[in-house]
């Protein structure tokens, strides 16, 4: 829990889903509404935000970061080059820049940002916004160890932070980063299977959502290898064996690493795309 009166000052430049997210994470963990904004270009965005949680949203990219300790960075990553133009002359000496954007170097920051701008990139997923996240962090070649220490702190009440090199990010951001979208895909296709079998919708729902949640919080707590977990529901000559194969022969696996694949090489092109 961070003292009120302490807390950096932080400037969220972008009010969509991980900009309400990150929001919510600092208020969550201690941040007062006075010690956060959130600068937001859609109008209705900003003053829903602003109802929403007692925050300002008005100001431009500019004049948030001129007053911020922390500038976090929360557009999509087309964006991110012109947020920086916004920023880099009124950045306050020695204030940390953090970024969400999937795919965008670190150097894309730096070269844009005056020498010595200490620069954290951050990947998180949805699920923080409930304190169940999971966000990999990567230092710049400015930062100090207490800029770590200060985004960890920024994201404690979102859930499992790690450190990583900043070149596993992209396959940080195709496991986690969009692994959520994995584990909504297959809850729905539950759901739908138990609507074909009969059950109703509220009721599939409600079982293939208890489910997902329940083994993921076993495979946590037990910490048991998931293959292991498997075998323990799987009965000699049973149901789930006869599951599991129609799941092998369908090349579920095989498609769940097809996808993370197609969502790293997403990254890099995007960081690609928008570094030239
Ligand atoms: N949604 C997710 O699960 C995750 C998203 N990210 C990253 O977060 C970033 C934002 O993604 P989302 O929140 O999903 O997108 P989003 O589209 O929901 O939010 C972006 C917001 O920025 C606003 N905006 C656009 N231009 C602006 C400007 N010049 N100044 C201020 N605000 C501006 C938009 O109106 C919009 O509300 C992306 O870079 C993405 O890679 C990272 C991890 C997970
Ligand atoms: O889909 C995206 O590009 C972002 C990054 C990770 C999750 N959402």
């Amino acid at each position: 829990m961070t003292d009120d009166t302490t807390a950096p000052y932080v400037a969220v430049l972008g009010g969509g889903v991980m900009g309400e997210t990150l929001l919510s994470a600092l208020l969550g963990g201690g941040w007062t509404p006075e010690r956060v904004e959130v600068t937001e270009s859609a109008a209705v965005r900003a003053n829903e935000l602003a109802s929403r949680y007692g925050v300002r949203t008005g100001a431009s990219n500019a004049e948030a970061a001129a007053r911020a300790d922390v500038v976090l960075i929360a557009v999509k990553p087309n964006v991110v080059g012109s947020v920086l133009a916004d920023v880099r002359d009124r950045l306050r000496t020695g204030a940390l820049v953090v970024s969400v954007a999937a795919g965008l170097p670190l150097s894309f920051y730096e070269s844009r940002l005056a020498a010595g701008t200490p620069v954290v990139r951050v990947m998180p997923n949805t699920p923080a916004v409930i304190g169940k996240g999971a966000s990999a962090i990567a230092r710049g070649t400015a930062t100090e160890p207490g800029h770590l220490v200060l985004v960890e702190r920024i994201l404690d009440s979102t859930g499992l932070v790690v450190r990583v090199d900043e070149k596993d990010l992209d396959a940080v951001t195709a496991i986690s980063g969009s692994g959520p979208a994995y584990a909504f895909y297959l809850i729905d296709a539950m759901a739908e299977a138990g609507v074909l079998l009969g059950l109703s919708r509220d009721l599939a729902t409600r079982l293939a959502v208890a489910t997902v949640e329940g083994s993921a919080a076993l495979a946590a707590e037990s910490g048991d290898h998931p293959v292991v977990l498997r075998e323990r529901v799987s009965s000699p000559g049973g149901t789930t064996v006869a599951a599991v194969r129609e799941l092998d022969a369908h090349g579920v696996r095989a498609g769940v690493v097809a996808a993370a694949q197609a969502a790293r090489d997403r990254s890099r092109e995007l960081g690609a795309a928008y570094s030239s």
